[in-house]
């Protein structure tokens, strides 16, 4: 049996949502091995959260290097980095290393409001880490952050994924999760070879959304590792997404996770 290996580079979150652990519970159900290096500690559940503890960048960097040095890594995916520190080192070591297909999630601001990024690391982001992106998956106020544009009908989300590949990823996704003005859950897609299409879902009417871009950009790292084109870990990545929001498991009394299992029970009753 073959089992390839992704890296998560993210924040810890207590309430088992977002951030590492749904990475390595999407990654598991996708058949593919789970690594991880975390850039913080957080005291999260569903009514927000409650503390951040950054971990050192010198640790952060030690995690990285054990996973790389040992592990035929497929694809790596960032989430929260919470500093310019961190972010400026990462970029620098993962330069050392051969290319590795890179997942950028470019978390800035948990669903409850709080920074989950500090406000200088952002130009760090822009400078250091961007350039490295296989793909990056903003949402909307990511994107406006990220590209100082205001971003609000389909025009300025094409504008802004031209933006993306200015800056120097190779492919952008859009992610329409925070639009308030359209029936579907649209998700953009565009690449530097020109390529160009949106992923559409039914909007599912919800609070349960905590940590649907960690999960959505994690089934895409997965997806990547196994192989699969860009074009397709996104759609399937789609997929993955709405199975979990659409099967919401009802865990805690604010805004609850998606179901990680979902996909997959999807995928058995199929065949
Ligand atoms: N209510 C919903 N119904 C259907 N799809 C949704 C819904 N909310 C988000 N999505 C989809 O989930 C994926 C993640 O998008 P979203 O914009 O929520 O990411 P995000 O804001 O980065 O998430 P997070 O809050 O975890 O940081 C996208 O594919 C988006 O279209
Ligand atoms: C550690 C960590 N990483 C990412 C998110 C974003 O997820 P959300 O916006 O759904 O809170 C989070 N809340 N916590």
């Amino acid at each position: 049996m073959t089992v390839q290996v992704a890296l998560t580079i993210a924040g810890s979150d207590s309430g088992g949502g977002a951030g590492i652990q749904a990475d390595l519970k999407t990654f598991q159900e996708l058949g593919v091995f789970g690594t991880s290096a975390l850039t913080a500690v957080t005291a999260q559940n569903t009514h927000g959260v409650h503390g951040v503890y950054p971990i050192q960048t010198d640790g952060v960097i030690t995690q990285i290097r054990a996973v790389l040095d040992d592990f035929d890594v497929k694809a790596c995916k960032t989430g929260m980095l919470f500093s310019a520190d961190i972010i400026t080192e990462v970029a620098a070591l993962l330069k050392e290393y051969p290319p590795i297909p890179l997942v950028i999630d470019p978390v800035m601001i948990a669903k409850g409001g709080q920074s989950l990024l500090q406000q200088q690391a952002i130009q760090a982001l822009k400078e250091h880490l961007l350039p490295l992106a296989t793909i990056v998956t903003p949402n909307i106020p990511e994107a406006e952050v990220l590209t100082g544009m205001k971003i609000q009908t389909d025009e300025d989300i094409q504008q802004a994924a031209t933006a993306f590949i200015k800056m120097g990823a190779k492919a952008v996704v859009m992610k329409g999760g925070h639009r308030s003005d359209v029936l579907d859950a649209k998700d953009y897609y565009a690449d530097a070879e020109g390529q160009s299409f949106t992923v559409t879902a039914p909007w599912i009417q919800t609070k349960d959304t905590h940590g649907t871009g960690c999960t959505f950009a994690a089934a895409l790292t997965s997806f990547l590792a196994k192989g699969c084109s860009l074009p397709d870990a996104v759609a399937e990545a789609k997929q993955f997404i709405q199975a979990a929001i659409e099967n919401g498991l009802k865990i805690g009394s604010g805004h609850g996770p998606t179901n990680h299992w979902a996909y997959g029970q999807l995928k058995k009753e199929m065949h």
